[in-house]
């Protein structure tokens, strides 16, 4: 799974979320630091997974990456266009039709009210894509793209499987063509049973519509299996961008490692490597490193510093980043044997 070009959809620089939540008492306020210092771009048709535990920042990455959320500093750009300086009008209209998304539950998700008809057209209605006739053969299009019969678009979301309740969201999703989808967690609500027919249907869509995904998931197993590059974040940074075929042997930071040491079917399987105690307090993090709490390699350098950004060259330069003062350079990767690619070198 290689990305077919390198026009570059959604560049982050070096962007900040800090939420504030009530803590305690009445009137008091904790600044929540959800995403700190995100450098990342998603180049056309690639797909990124994104891991890490919970309260790491995915999802605030997610809706950073949907215009979701706004961040508190830093430049977000879609297509080059710096997107928070853009009109509410304009930027509406560049959200629209560039970037869909796939949220957890479906059930939530999708207006309980209305009829599939209209729950399709709503985004091509409030976007005014085309005349009346063009958005019914629009939603007709949609329900066959993502395998459903045209029968369903009358009925309600509840009156359908939670399997065809979550193509009607990726449907949706996609009703403005954009290039970009971002799917957060979009199997963890639904039946073991149709789990992998919703990831074969989102495979199918990438390769069908050359779309970049962003592909969020606990399931580490599955983000390898669904991406060209994983992301690793921790306390709400990214530590580390790695070809997915290059972990767990080929990433270089002990977290990354760490995560993926325990996934199976591996062409290299690693031992184990247990992660010690809690995640420490996103109101709170670490001064340093915010791994070095849990880092069996954090020495005092890592409390005082954090890393800066280290490149090493797998396949193309740019292709692996991490943020590491001790990173780990054994081990083999299924890229190795895949690509015969030479062992990487750390500037
Ligand atoms: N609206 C909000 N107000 C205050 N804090 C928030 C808000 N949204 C998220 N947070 C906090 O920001 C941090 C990052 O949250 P986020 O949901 O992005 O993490 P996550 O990795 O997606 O977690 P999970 O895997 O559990 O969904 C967490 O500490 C979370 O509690």
């Amino acid at each position: 799974m290689t990305a077919t070009s390198t026009e570059t959809l959604v560049e982050l620089a070096d962007v900040h979320v800090v939420y504030t939540a009530r803590s305690g008492g009445l009137f008091r306020r904790d600044r929540v630091y959800a995403l700190t210092g995100a450098d990342f771009t998603i180049e056309a048709g690639e797909t990124v997974g994104v891991v890490g535990e919970s309260g790491c920042g995915k999802s605030t990455l997610a809706k950073i990456l949907v215009g979701l959320e706004k961040p508190t500093t830093g430049t977000v750009r879609f297509r080059g266009q710096d997107l928070w300086s853009m009109s509410p009008a304009r930027r509406r209209a560049a959200i629209g039709s560039s970037t869909g998304m796939v949220f957890q539950d479906p059930s939530t998700a999708l207006n309980r009210r209305l009829p599939i008809r209209q729950v399709l057209r709503d985004p091509l209605d409030v976007h005014r894509v085309g005349n009346s006739r063009q958005r019914e053969e629009r939603v007709r299009e949609l329900l066959d793209l993502v395998g459903l019969p045209s029968s369903v678009a009358d009925l309600l979301p509840s009156q359908v499987s939670g399997g065809q309740r979550q193509r009607v969201a990726v449907a949706r999703a996609l009703a403005q063509r954009p290039q970009l989808l971002i799917a957060d967690e979009p199997t963890s609500a639904l039946d073991v049973s149709v789990r992998a027919q919703i990831l074969n249907l989102l495979l199918d869509l990438k390769e069908q519509l050359n779309l970049a995904m962003v592909f969020v998931s606990h399931d580490i197993q599955t983000v390898r299996r669904m991406s060209d590059r994983v992301v690793t974040m921790y306390l709400g940074r990214i530590v580390e961008q790695t070809p997915a075929g290059a972990v767990p042997g080929g990433a270089r930071h002990p977290y990354t490692r760490a995560l993926f040491s325990a996934t199976p079917g591996l062409l290299f399987p690693i031992d184990p490597i247990p992660l010690a105690g809690p995640v420490p307090s996103a109101t709170r993090p670490p001064s340093g490193c915010p791994f070095r709490t849990r880092c069996w390699k954090a020495d005092d350098r890592c409390a005082t510093e954090m890393p800066g950004v280290q490149i090493a060259t797998v396949v193309r330069p740019g292709d692996h980043l991490f943020r590491c003062h001790h990173p780990i350079r054994d081990g083999s990767t299924d890229l190795d044997l895949i690509s015969q690619a030479q062992e990487p070198s750390c500037h």
